[in-house]
């Protein structure tokens, strides 16, 4: 449920009606963001953190108390005097015990060695509608921002990174930069604003049993574990690689062969009973020794050769080169089996002189995975697309085109489909910002569609785990952001999938 600051704070209101006490709420909440910090820094540290008066430092507080007794390292950077504290807050200052520091300024920790990890738990919700920051939050904020470009630490915000505006997502002149911003109980509808995305990072939900529901927008969602782990099918004992699916993959040609393996070890990896890749002839013999043992590599005269093999799913496009672009039409005219289209795929159709309305009389069903530059150019010369969010877009975009659903790609990628919710992907990092990162997740969908999930259902999955990969790569492999590659993240999906079922954040 996506909620306004202010709904967030009359839920919270009513929960006070019904009995619920505000500090067995900031427990939960603390003890909430302590296991994610766990989840993101398994190995412990300097916990910066850095207070206002509020309950926003309460719920930082508590988090503090756990981690401390787990052995992390506590700095603190007050924004106020000790004595401005509000009731619940100054009770845990109190309960966190001397063995910390206190720093004037973030400044002193330029040169901290070890991991140095900042929270930010300055202000919340209280912050709505009250206009820039001012005095000392607005220069804690400063000071975070200025530490986290030369030091490289890492910073998590709390409910909301300090400074922006909850309910609009715009950040005022002076708001934390977060890499994680941990948001307790609902998602505040601004953390998804596209003006926001630079601001709150990776997105995390902890979740509070009693302000669970209530008013909201029910028609948006954030990708969770919890919701997302009941698409994944159960397999039954007898269950056998023709219940796990045929996925076909049309991808790769002379420049761009690897494209084809990246996805075809997304559709491994991500669970395909048979995998097949279709090659052009001459390019067999350089393809073939590239794929993974597992992969059926079949050569062909002319890609519509696919159409006559027994299928699921089809997957078009990853690294295809712009030369099919008239075979790909006509498979997609004539293919019965869902089918992704990702990349040449997606420029065959932007290419064509129908463009959109080619898209509409495919009769299969699509799964299309662009990201910006391929979505900008399938819907040149549509005008009234021109000034929306990417959220606006890929709604329109799903409505218009009944048979289509859409996962667009970005930092914050979002899944759209008539009559589904938005769905906005949580996981992810920017080391995925490099090639072949979406070939992966082609095949993943692809294998994903093909053990029986509807294509809506396929990306929602298919972006978190691949997202969740590239995560786990970094904190459980020996990659950073700037060393991950594609295939990293193809050989982290067994680990994403692990942490699906384990309900990771
Ligand atoms: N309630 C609960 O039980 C639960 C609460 N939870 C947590 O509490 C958070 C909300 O806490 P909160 O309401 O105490 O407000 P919070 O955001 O900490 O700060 C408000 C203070 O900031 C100040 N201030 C405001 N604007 C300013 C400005 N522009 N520039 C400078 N200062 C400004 C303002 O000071 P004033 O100006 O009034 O003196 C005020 O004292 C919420 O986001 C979540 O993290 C969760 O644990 C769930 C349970
Ligand atoms: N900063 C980021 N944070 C999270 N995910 C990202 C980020 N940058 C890229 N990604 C993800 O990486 C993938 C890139 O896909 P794409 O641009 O199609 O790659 P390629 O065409 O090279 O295979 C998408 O799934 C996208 O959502
Ligand atoms: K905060």
């Amino acid at each position: 449920m996506m909620v306004t600051c202010e709904q967030m704070q009359r839920l919270e209101e009513s929960a006070f009606l019904r009995g619920v006490l505000a500090k067995d709420l900031m427990e939960e909440a603390g003890v909430g963001i302590a296991k994610v910090v766990q989840q993101f820094f398994p190995q412990t540290g300097a916990l910066v953190l850095c207070l206002g008066k509020g309950n926003n430092a309460g719920d930082a507080l508590v988090a503090a108390r756990i981690l401390k007794e787990r052995g992390w390292q506590i700095v603190v950077r007050l924004a106020y005097a000790e004595k401005d504290f509000k009731a619940l807050p100054a009770a845990h200052w109190k309960a966190l015990g001397g063995e910390f520091k206190i720093v004037n300024s973030l400044v002193e920790l330029s040169d901290e060695r070890g991991s140095v990890v900042v929270m930010d738990g300055l202000i919340g919700i209280g912050g709505v509608g009250r206009g820039a920051l001012r005095g000392g939050l607005a220069d804690v904020v400063l000071e975070i921002n200025a530490l986290r470009e030369r030091r490289h630490v890492e910073v998590m915000a709390l409910d909301l990174p300090s400074g922006l505006d909850g309910n609009t997502g715009v950040p005022g002149a002076c708001c934390v930069r977060a890499d994680l911003t941990i948001t307790i109980a609902c998602v505040k509808v601004g953390l998804l604003a596209d003006a926001a995305v630079n601001h709150v990072g990776r997105l995390v939900v902890v979740p509070l049993r009693e302000l669970a529901d209530g008013a909201g927008d029910a028609d948006a969602v954030v990708l969770l574990s919890n919701r997302l782990l009941s698409k994944l099918p159960r397999r039954d004992f007898d269950f056998h690689k023709g219940r796990a699916g045929r996925v076909g993959i049309v991808a790769g040609s002379r420049g761009m062969l690897g494209a084809a393996v990246l996805s075809a070890r997304g559709a491994l990896h991500g669970g395909a009973g048979l995998v097949t890749v279709y090659v052009r002839e001459e390019m067999y013999a350089l393809l073939a020794p590239m794929m993974p043992v597992e992969v059926m590599v079949k050569p062909v005269p002319n890609y519509e050769v696919c159409l006559e093999d027994r299928l699921d799913v089809l997957v078009i496009g990853p690294g295809l080169g712009r030369m099919f672009a008239e075979e790909v039409r006509a498979i997609l005219k004539k293919v019965a089996v869902p089918v992704v289209l990702d990349a040449d795929g997606i420029n065959a159709m932007a290419e064509s002189d129908a463009r959109l309305d080619f898209l509409g009389e495919v009769k299969a069903r699509v799964l299309l995975t662009p990201h910006p530059g391929e979505m900008a150019r399938l819907v040149t010369g549509a005008e009234e697309w021109k000034c929306l969010s990417r959220a606006e877009l890929a709604r329109e975009f799903a409505e218009r085109f009944p048979n289509v659903q859409l996962l667009l790609k970005g930092s914050r990628t979002v899944i759209a489909a008539k009559g589904r919710a938005l769905a906005f992907n949580t996981t992810g990092n920017p080391g995925m910002a490099s090639g072949g990162m979406g070939d992966v997740l082609s095949g993943l969908c692809g294998a994903l569609i093909a053990q029986g999930l509807d294509g809506y259902d396929a990306a929602c999955l298919g972006a978190w785990l691949s997202g969740r990969s590239a995560e786990l790569a970094i904190t459980h492999g020996e990659v950073s952001q700037e060393s991950l590659t594609a295939g990293d993240v193809a050989a982290n999906l067994g680990r994403a999938f692990a942490s699906l079922k384990a309900l990771d954040f």
